[in-house]
């Protein structure tokens, strides 16, 4: 995690864009924009239909929803594959051409064979089966070795999702991130996490231009986060999405704070 300094300023710290959310879906846009705000970042620029752009504003005025530029992107949570406007569409492929640090989830992950940038796809087993046109079951049996099947033949880090989280990248790591409560069973957490991710992303991104071996370490420091903000939400019992993303700025505290191995 990066620690702001005294010669920092919003800029310098990382603005992460995030094209996510629909008519259909406009409360992932909600969710990834506060986990990303939560897990600290120095401006989130929201791209958005029309509901989305208004539920995310209400909730955070701080976000800025008009065009400029950015150190990373969160693409795709909360939207449909197949059912992309011509807005959406416009954004997605404006934002994968500029090769920055990008995160795609949900109805991005379609887009894969245009990201040539440094990019990590988030699926969970259902869409990693899609992608790879197998049986969802095949990959219950043996997520570690899809995950790092998909990292080397598709040449991007995988975060492949579930109780264990499983990261693989095409340079041969292989991280494992086990979830600290099976409350976190719940609808939009996924998108939380993107958020999240994609925060890292945009506050790392000169660390992934060096390398993108980068990546992986991020992509699993992000699971951390989210697995440790949920199990603090849940106290033993169930929470909501955003119970999770307001604990964000208590672990990532703690974790600083605590002495390093
Ligand atoms: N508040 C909001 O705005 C929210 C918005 N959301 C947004 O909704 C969109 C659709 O996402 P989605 O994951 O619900 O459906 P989709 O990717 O079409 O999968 C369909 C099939 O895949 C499987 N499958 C599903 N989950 C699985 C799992 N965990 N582990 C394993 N397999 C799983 C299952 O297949 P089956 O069991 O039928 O074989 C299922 O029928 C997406 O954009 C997302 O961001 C959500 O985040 C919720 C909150
Ligand atoms: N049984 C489980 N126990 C703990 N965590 C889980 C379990 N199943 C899924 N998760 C986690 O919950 C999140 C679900 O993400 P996802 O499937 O994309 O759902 P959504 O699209 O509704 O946000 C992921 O972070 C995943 O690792």
């Amino acid at each position: 995690m990066k620690v702001p300094t005294a010669s920092d300023d919003k800029y310098s710290r990382g603005v992460l864009g995030i094209v996510t959310g629909s008519t259909d879906y406009p409360g992932a846009a909600v969710i990834g924009v506060e986990a990303a705000l939560r897990t600290g970042v120095g401006m989130v620029r929201y791209l958005g239909p029309e509901v989305p752009t208004s539920l995310a504003l209400a909730r955070r005025p701080e976000i800025v929803t008009r065009p400029g530029r950015v150190q990373a992107w969160l693409l795709g949570s909360g939207i449909a594959a197949g059912a992309r406007d011509a807005d959406t569409a416009n954004r997605l492929t404006t934002a994968i051409a500029q090769e920055l640090p990008t995160a795609l989830d949900a109805g991005a992950l379609g887009l894969l064979g245009s990201a040539t940038g440094p990019t990590v796809i988030t699926p969970h087993h259902g869409e990693l089966a899609r992608m790879l046109g197998i049986d969802r079951s095949e990959i219950a049996q043996d997520p570690a070795a899809w995950a790092a099947r998909a990292a080397a033949d598709l040449g991007v880090t995988v975060l492949l999702k579930g109780f264990r989280t499983h990261i693989a990248d095409p340079y041969g790591s292989r991280l494992l991130v086990t979830s600290a409560t099976s409350w976190t069973a719940t609808a939009g957490t996924g998108d939380a996490l993107g958020g999240i991710l994609g925060s890292l992303l945009a506050t790392h991104s000169a660390e992934i231009a060096a390398s993108r071996g980068a990546l992986a370490p991020l992509a699993a420091t992000a699971s951390v986060l989210h697995s440790l903000a949920a199990e603090r939400a849940s106290g033993g019992g169930p929470f909501t999405v955003l119970d999770l993303a307001a604990e964000l700025p208590g672990v990532v505290a703690r974790l600083l704070a605590a002495p390093r191995a």
